[in-house]
C-alpha cells in the first residue's frame, strides 16, 4: 500500500467519522427526548426488550463485512451510554429532599429549639395520653432532665378496632397543658387530615405514623401547614418509598420534614420489628433531612433500649424517640414496651454518660 493510498483511505474514514458523529448526536438527542418521556410516564430507563428488538432488526439487515458479533458489541456500547445519559439527566432534577438538591443539612426550628444541628434531640413520653396526672408526672420528669420534648398519642392507630383509640383533642389539650407548665414542646400523631386544624394549636411537631406513611392525601395536607412533621417509615416501606413520602410533604410546600426509622417487618421474632440501622446513614447520605430512631417500636423490648439508642447515635441519628410511662403495667396501650420512670432515669443517665 503506497502512503498516498493510505492517506486517501484515512481521509475517507475521517469523512465517515464525521457522518457517524453527526448521526450519533442526532441519535443522542432522540435518546434524551425518550428519557424525558419516560420520566413523565414513570418508566424505567433501561428497556432490554427494545434493545433486543433493535439488535435483531440490524442483524437481519447486516450485509457485512461487519460480523454479527461486532455489530452487537458496538450497539450494546451505544445502548449502555444512552441509558446512562437518560439516568443522569433525570437524576439531575433530583428530589427536593435529596442531598443532590441541597448539600447542607436541614435544621428545623421547633419553637426555638434546633433539630438536626449536630446536638441529638430526645423525644420521650407515653404511648398514649391517658390522664392529666400521667402527663404531669412525665412532663415533670422530662423537664428535670433538661429535656425539651414530650410525646404522647391522642389519636391511636390500633391494630384492633376494639383497643383503646386515644382521647383525641381532649388528650392533646392535657398534654399541651403539662408541656406548657414545664416548657416542653409537644410531638403527637395525627391520622386524619380532618383533625389537623383542631390539633395544630396543641402540637409543635406533627407525627405521621408508620401506617399512614403512604396516605398521600394526608401527606399533601401536611405540605400546606407550617409546623414541622416527623414522618415514620412504613411497616414494609423501602427507603425509596420512605424518601418519596417525605417528598410529597416538601413538594406541597412544607420543607420541615424529619424522618423516623422505626423498624421494618421481617421474619425475626426476637424484636417487635427489625431496626434497619443502615437506613440511618443511608437517609443521611441521600437526603438532607434530620433522621430519628424510634427505639421502642423497633425493638418492642426494654432490655436492649440502651445499646440500640447508642447504636442509633453512633450511626448519625439526629434524634431518639422512646416510650416512658409512670405505670407501664396499667398503660392502655403497649404496656410491655414502655419504660417506667425509674427505668427511664437509669436509661437516660447511662445514655448521656
Ligand atoms: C432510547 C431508549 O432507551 C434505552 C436506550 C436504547 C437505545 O439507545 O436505543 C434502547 C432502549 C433503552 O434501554 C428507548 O427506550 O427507546
Amino acid at each position: 500500500m503506497t502512503s498516498e493510498n493510505l492517506t486517501q483511505l484515512r481521509n475517507r474514514i475521517d469523512e465517515i467519522n464525521d457522518q457517524l458523529l453527526d448521526l450519533l448526536n442526532e441519535r443522542t438527542a432522540l435518546v434524551e427526548a425518550i428519557g424525558r418521556e419516560k420520566d413523565k410516564q414513570g418508566l424505567k430507563k433501561y428497556d432490554p426488550i427494545r434493545e433486543q428488538q433493535i439488535i435483531e432488526k440490524l442483524r437481519e439487515k447486516n450485509q457485512g463485512p461487519l460480523t454479527d458479533e461486532m455489530l452487537i458489541h458496538v450497539f450494546k456500547e451505544i445502548f449502555k451510554v444512552s441509558v446512562k445519559l437518560q439516568e443522569e439527566k433525570s437524576h439531575k432534577k433530583g428530589l427536593l429532599v435529596s442531598r443532590k438538591n441541597k448539600l447542607e443539612d436541614t435544621v428545623i426550628d421547633v419553637q426555638g429549639d434546633m433539630i438536626g444541628d449536630g446536638e441529638p434531640t430526645f423525644v420521650f413520653g407515653p404511648c398514649s395520653v391517658e390522664s392529666k396526672e400521667q402527663m404531669e408526672r412525665v412532663a415533670k420528669n422530662l423537664s428535670e432532665k433538661g429535656l425539651k420534648y414530650i410525646r404522647g398519642g391522642a389519636f391511636k392507630p390500633r391494630t384492633s378496632p376494639y383497643d383503646f383509640q386515644g382521647l383525641g383533642i381532649e388528650g392533646l389539650k392535657m398534654m399541651s397543658e403539662a408541656a406548657k407548665k414545664y416548657g416542653l414542646r409537644v410531638v403527637s400523631e395525627i391520622m386524619d387530615a380532618g383533625d389537623l386544624e383542631a390539633a395544630l394549636p396543641y402540637v409543635d411537631v406533627i407525627q405521621i405514623g408508620a401506617r399512614n406513611m403512604q396516605n398521600f392525601s394526608l401527606l399533601k395536607a401536611l405540605g400546606h401547614i407550617n409546623k414541622p412533621v416527623l414522618l415514620k417509615r412504613g411497616l414494609s416501606a423501602t427507603i425509596e418509598e420512605f424518601v418519596n413520602a417525605a417528598e410529597y410533604i416538601a413538594m406541597h410546600g412544607n420543607p420541615n420534614v424529619m424522618l423516623c426509622e422505626r423498624g421494618i417487618r421481617t421474619y425475626e421474632k426476637a424484636t417487635r420489628n427489625t431496626l434497619d440501622i443502615s437506613a440511618v446513614p443511608i437517609l443521611k447520605r441521600e437526603t438532607h433531612l434530620p433522621v430519628f430512631v424510634d427505639i421502642t417500636h423497633s425493638t418492642g423490648r426494654k432490655d436492649i433500649l440502651l445499646p440500640i439508642a447508642k447504636a442509633a447515635l453512633a450511626v448519625g441519628a439526629d434524634g431518639i424517640m422512646a416510650e416512658v410511662h409512670p405505670n407501664p403495667m396499667l398503660a392502655l396501650s403497649d404496656a410491655n414496651q414502655q419504660m417506667s420512670l425509674e427505668e427511664f432515669d437509669l436509661f437516660y443517665k447511662k445514655l448521656r454518660n
